[in-house]
């Protein structure tokens, strides 16, 4: 088993103990505590402190332009989109290779030789059964998903792998439904390369690299690619549309790690899009399939819009700041005001899925929403997946199959279900413009440390591993603990 699991951890990404402050950096934030999902009382401030750290160098354009957008102004943040004509305008490109007028890009004196690369992160997903496990093991080793306070994070790798196989049979289960993997990393190849061709398109000839953060292509595969392509400036493009420290904020982190160590890596110019659920091209394309799907019922107007976004645990919004809550509800509002202008004026409800361990999740839960409605009298329902692009487990197994389930026996008689974007024309095509509009605002990456490392002092680490497993001894006997990992099967 521990074989396994070895093969598929990602290559190790030493962190150096040198903490280098980004200029940029100068807000002091406090914030009371930031609990990992397991619940345990933590008095780090990490969540919010790394949220502040991605924020201010990945790009905000998609917010500054949606606004702008939806009141018809063609300018955007920071002129965005002048830089992109005239970057458009004024570039002769060829194979990948792009020269840049000095205008465009801010570049002093020189015209540049540019060859430009898109990273799209995404989480990655078992090819194979076999895969399941170690997968998982990634997953739940990544201190983004289960944070640790200081003293147990030498813990991290130990409960990883106890939580990992604990979790596999259930999982696999899953994934045996849905044909035995994971269809991921397929569909954002996918992806990827209907970008390339969108931008190609667009006169913009990029290399589109993909990063997984749990699964092959692992995001370091990909930096070393980009390295090996002499790319000279980069746009990260995590593929959710909404922030969440869970998603976007881990895979962000462990680029800033990577690069902070690389010479070359760390003078690169890169562009991050944080999230880009208000972008116009994206509403409107949501709106597209909602009311495409919506013509399959007999009586449309009659039918309930329930929106399913994944959950994070309560404690990531309420005490690490994590954006992702109030981001998804802005996304639904402006997806039912884009269905309100086109004469679609249905009911919706938004709920969250497919929670995990034994904390609170955001709430209200996808299950008990969908056996109220249907007591409630609902009778038409369509579900439409909100947080992800592509179609997966959550989608096929979760959503098509137990929560269908769960809704025609709670009374629910039509059910229908709205495919996930994918490789959709008016969605890529909108990701090439975002994409476009990143690439002046490109500047190397931040230099900021995002964790403290306990291995960095020996007297501090010998400290913490003595009182820390004092207290892993004692928890791990606790009747408490024992019923939280139930709530992993
Ligand atoms: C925006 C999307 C996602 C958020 C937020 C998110 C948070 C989050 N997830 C887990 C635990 C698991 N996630 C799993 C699979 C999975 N998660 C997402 C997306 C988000 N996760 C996707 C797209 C997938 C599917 C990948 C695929 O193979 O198709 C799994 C594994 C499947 C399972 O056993 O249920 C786990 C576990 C946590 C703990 C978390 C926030 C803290
Ligand atoms: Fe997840």
């Amino acid at each position: 088993m521990a074989a396994t699991a070895n093969s598929a951890v990602p290559p190790h990404v030493k962190v150096s103990g040198s903490r280098l402050r980004s200029a940029n950096h100068n807000i002091s934030i406090s914030c009371p505590a930031a609990k990992s999902f397991l619940s345990i009382n933590c008095c780090s401030s990490e969540g919010l402190r790394d949220h502040q750290d991605f924020s201010f160098q990945a790009s905000s354009i998609s917010s500054r332009n949606f606004s702008d957008g939806r009141n018809g102004v063609s300018g955007s943040y920071l002129g965005a989109s002048v830089q992109k004509r005239s970057l458009v305008g004024q570039t002769f490109c060829s194979a990948g290779v792009c020269t840049f007028g000095e205008h465009a890009l801010g570049s002093p004196s020189h015209a540049a030789t540019e060859r430009v690369g898109v990273l799209l992160l995404n989480l990655g997903g078992p090819e194979t059964l076999q895969d399941v496990q170690p997968f998982l093991f990634n997953l739940f080793a990544d201190p983004d998903i289960i944070r640790l306070p200081r003293p147990f994070r030498f813990l991290q790798r130990p409960l990883a792998q106890l939580i990992s196989v604990l979790r596999a049979p259930k999982s696999k289960e899953g994934y045996a439904a849905i044909g035995g993997g994971s269809p991921l990393r397929k569909i954002t190849d996918e992806q990827a390369h209907a970008l390339k061709m969108a931008l190609e398109e667009k006169e913009m000839p990029v290399n589109v690299y993909v990063g997984m953060r749990y699964w092959h292509p692992f995001t370091e595969e990909a930096v070393h690619q980009i390295k090996k392509d002499s790319i000279t400036r980069l746009v990260v493009l995590p593929l959710y549309p909404q922030f969440s420290i869970s998603t976007s904020g881990s895979s962000i982190r462990l680029l800033q790690s990577i690069f902070r160590e690389d010479p070359y890596l760390s003078r690169l110019p890169v562009s991050i899009i944080k999230s880009w659920y208000q972008r116009e091209g994206y509403i409107k394309s949501m709106a597209n399939l909602i009311e495409k799907e919506l013509q399959s019922f007999s009586k449309p107007e009659e039918v309930m819009i329930f929106f399913s976004a994944h959950g994070v645990p309560v404690s990531y919004v309420e005490e690490a700041g994590d954006p992702y809550r109030d981001q998804m509800e802005e996304c639904i509002s402006l997806i039912m005001q884009e269905l309100k202008s086109r004469g679609t004026n249905n009911d919706h409800t938004l709920a969250y899925q497919s929670r995990v361990g034994p904390v609170q999740w955001l709430k209200p839960y996808t299950d008990e929403v969908l056996v109220d409605l249907g007591q409630k009298g609902v009778k038409s329902l369509l579900a439409v997946p909100v947080s992800f692009v592509s179609e997966h487990i959550e989608t096929l197994e979760e959503i098509d199959m137990e929560y269908k389930h769960l809704a025609l026996e709670s009374g629910i008689e039509n059910w229908g279900r709205v495919p996930a974007l994918g490789c959709t024309s008016s969605f890529i095509s909108d990701l090439a413009d975002a994409v476009l509009e990143a690439l002046p605002s490109a500047t190397t990456m931040s230099t900021t440390s995002t964790s403290e490392d306990d291995t960095e002092d020996p007297v501090k680490y010998a400290i913490n591993m003595f009182f820390g497993s004092i207290l892993a001894f004692f928890l791990l006997l606790s009747p408490k603990l024992i019923s939280a990992f139930r709530q992993f099967l």
